[in-house]
């Protein structure tokens, strides 16, 4: 059996909790193939974000060339993008080369209150990405970013997905961790809407969840699952990292992305 591959476009978190690091421990732990088109170098750690250098759009152009055209891709996963001239670079690729599957976490601020895209790149993020992106995985501050919306209920987050919807992409999932009580995540594909929840884990250890997530369904995704059997593989892999979170680091620290092997 060929080995499914996924490329993560992404910033690199010292830390290892977020971006390429949580990205590329995830598709490992699933058993996918990774690969790493870097965006920005963060110096990044538990309790915030000390310096962020962004990459040249053209050495990330660049990068995704190298990997696409020997090795392949089965599903590609963005999340810090940083700029409008990398989204356009990021967008620019996926129609050239037509991706099977494209997951787009909008990352906008890191959980420490820090920029990780500029503001004026959103209107970007939304014209140039979302159409072309099988799903998209806003959090809830994302999920106001792009609607408006003030968003504290499920009702209310199925509204937003509705509008987001409108934007252009395929599935669209708000995501609930930063609700008050149980966890729940809102998938929408135009159409209906799909429930995945569970307990909320109290812990303060969320650092990445988002990125390891939209890794995951990704991962699924290249393996050959439905999106909302991906999305399900996936949450039930995140929530098995949050219950085995080491407790590293004076903030938010990283989630278990092996905890299925070591814990
Ligand atoms: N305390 C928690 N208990 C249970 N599930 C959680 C908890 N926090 C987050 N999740 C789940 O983790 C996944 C990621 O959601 P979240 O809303 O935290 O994303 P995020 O804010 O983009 O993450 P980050 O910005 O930290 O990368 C979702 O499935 C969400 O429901
Ligand atoms: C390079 C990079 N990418 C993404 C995040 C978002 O993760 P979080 O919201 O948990 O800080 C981050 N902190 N750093």
């Amino acid at each position: 059996m060929s080995l499914p591959r996924c490329l993560t476009i992404a910033g690199s978190d010292s830390g290892g909790g977020a971006g390429i690091q949580a990205d590329l421990k995830a598709f490992a732990a699933l058993g996918v193939y990774g690969m790493s088109a870097l965006t920005a170098v963060t110096a990044q750690n538990t309790i915030g974000v000390q310096a962020v250098f962004e990459l040249p759009a053209t050495l990330v152009a660049q990068q995704i060339d190298s990997v696409v055209t020997d090795i392949g891709v089965d599903a590609v996963k963005t999340g810090m993008l940083a700029n409008a001239e990398i989204i356009a670079v990021v967008a620019e690729k996926a129609r050239t080369y037509r991706w099977p599957y494209l997951v787009v976490d909008p990352v906008m601020v890191a959980k420490s209150g820090d920029p990780l895209l500029r503001p004026e790149a959103r209107t970007a993020l939304i014209s140039l990405l979302f159409p072309l992106a099988t799903i998209v995985t806003p959090n809830l501050p994302e999920a106001k970013a792009l609607t408006g919306l003030n968003i504290s209920s499920v009702a209310e987050m199925e509204q937003a997905a509705q509008q987001i919807h409108a934007l252009g992409p395929r599935w669209v999932l708000v995501k609930g961790g930063h609700l008050a009580g149980d966890s729940v995540d809102v998938l929408y594909d135009g159409h209906e809407y799909r429930y995945f929840s569970s307990s909320r884990i109290e812990t303060r250890h969320t650092h990445g969840t988002g990125c390891t997530f939209a890794s995951a369904i990704a991962a699924g995704l290249a393996k050959g699952l439905s999106v909302p059997e991906a999305v399900q593989a996936a949450k039930d892999y995140i929530t098995l990292a949050l219950q085995h979170a080491p407790g590293l680091g004076q903030g938010h620290g990283p989630v278990h992305h092996f905890a299925a092997w070591y814990r």
